[in-house]
């Protein structure tokens, strides 16, 4: 089968149907899944050509929804064209884009409309897109809302770039009454500038050691954000959500503000559930980003709340930027981007670690895909393997090992934590609204990938 072509039927002695694995077909039909066939009433011939993957497993494609493009403005740091390439050769099937780091941000209907006009043509999955709260930008929110916006971005301190400023709680009530009734929903970088109590003082320390820029964004930071988003959750009832929590601290002030019933929820990242603060060496930048990397045992307490349902999903946050920003040559972890790169690994980054948690598969399709569609208001469409979903699928050998290495990076700027990294799990094939997107390395030559519009709802729409 070529690629691109149009897949009528998968065939798979692994289909993931709810929390089960067996064999089944999936029948397609412009572009939606029409039928599963389980091996029951599968009588061998379904009346058209059937993809017939063997023992791979077939899954709901990956629904990464943080992932910066960064396109248009700051295409030297990724762009639609790389980004979703990377994407299709990692199962992830639909990215959210991030309000930041392109010029302009998606801070304004017409900037939205910019946004919309630049990735026409390039995309090789589909896309939705976040938009942002910035101070002053209130009128704003309604009206790309209308146009189809998933959602907003704030940060609560400085985001790293300058034509993205952060919200002082005022902003926030002004933000927080828009969005009322709309059924959208705030994202919020988690963070408050909060003055260390402990006698930590950056001018002393080494900058090139990983400990000085993590005793500078101490737990505490997250946790008073989180207090703070609570709070104006409870109060207002818009819905809210925690991207890439770091500090397992936070966990209980976000359980108490969901039991009194505030409409919260919370993402991490794989960087947060892979990578240690105590083996980050000293000058490795590329393991910088916002919230830091924590301790481990920090990082057990996440994957514990990821099996009790504490934390919802698991995205990439996928922040690439240029050699040149990370500063590799100093190593200067004051000065670097923070930002990491992993959008092509996330499926496998997460089962290698999950799997020896005694994670299932059903908990991979809900934690990549089901719960982050529905955060992204796209439950209805993505993120399941049902008649009337998106036919579009991960073909994957979960058992079979991979070295990361740059040839095989489709990021634009290959840096990543990972390289050299050895991981579980290869993906074979992907399949896009019923088109065969991705085949072992290679692309289909056309971009098949859309936007997609977000239809204006009222009410809330809970996890
Ligand atoms: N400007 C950014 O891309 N920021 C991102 N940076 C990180 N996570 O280090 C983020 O999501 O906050
Ligand atoms: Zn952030
Ligand atoms: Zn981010």
């Amino acid at each position: 089968m070529e690629l691109g072509s149009v897949v009528s039927a998968v065939r798979s002695n692994r289909v993931l149907l709810g929390n089960e694995v067996s064999p089944a077909v999936i029948i397609i039909k412009d572009g939606k899944i029409h039928q599963i066939l389980s091996s029951c009433n599968f009588t061998g011939d379904v009346g058209c050509e059937v993809l017939d993957v063997g023992d791979s497993v077939v899954m709901p494609g990956v629904v990464d929804c943080h992932v910066h493009v960064n396109e248009p403005g700051r295409t030297s740091w990724e762009g639609f064209w790389t980004a979703t390439r990377a994407a299709a050769a990692g199962g992830v099937t639909t990215v959210v884009d991030m309000p930041l780091n392109s010029i302009p941000p998606t801070t304004t209907l017409r900037n939205f409309e910019e946004k919309l006009q630049e990735v026409t043509g390039k995309c090789f999955v589909d896309v939705a897109f976040w938009g942002g709260v910035v101070p002053g930008n209130q009128r704003e929110l309604r009206p790309m809302i209308k146009a189809g916006i998933a959602g907003f971005k704030c940060f609560l301190i400085h985001s790293g770039v300058d034509e993205f400023p952060h919200v002082a709680e005022f902003d926030l009530h002004t933000a927080m009454k828009q969005l009322q009734g709309t059924g959208s929903v705030l994202l919020f970088h988690a963070e408050l500038d909060v003055q260390p109590t402990t006698g930590n003082n950056a001018d002393e320390s080494d900058p090139c050691q990983y400990d000085t820029f993590l005793r500078s964004r101490p737990d505490v930071m997250e946790v008073e954000a989180i207090r703070t988003v609570a709070e104006l959750c409870l109060q207002y009832r818009v819905r809210c959500h925690i991207v890439h929590l770091s500090s397992a601290k936070a966990l209980k002030l976000i359980q108490k503000a969901r039991q009194a019933g505030a409409p919260l929820t919370v993402e991490t990242t794989h960087h947060y559930l892979n990578l240690c603060a105590e083996t980050i060496p000293a000058r490795a930048t590329q393991f910088k980003c916002c919230p830091p990397i924590r301790g481990s045992a920090n990082q057990e307490q996440l994957w514990s709340a990821l099996k009790t349902g504490q934390i919802d999903m698991v995205v990439s946050d996928h922040s690439p930027c240029t050699p040149d920003l990370k500063k590799l040559e100093s190593g200067d972890f004051t000065q670097a981007w923070g930002g990491i790169s992993s959008l092509q690994f996330g499926l496998p980054l997460f089962w290698t670690s999950a799997s020896k948690r005694d994670f299932q598969l059903a908990d991979v399709v809900r934690l990549l895909s089901r719960n982050t569609a529905h955060l992204s208001s796209l439950g209805s469409l993505k993120g399941s393997l049902a008649p009337g979903f998106d036919a579009d699928l991960v073909i994957w050998d979960p058992e079979t090992g991979f070295q990361i290495e740059e040839a095989s990076i489709h990021h634009k700027n290959k840096m990543t934590p990972y390289l050299g990294s050895t991981l579980q799990g290869v993906v074979r094939a992907t399949v896009l609204r019923g088109r065969l997107v991705y085949r072992d390395g290679s692309f289909c030559p056309e971009p098949l990938g859309k936007h997609l519009l977000i239809p204006q709802r009222t009410g809330q729409a809970q996890l």
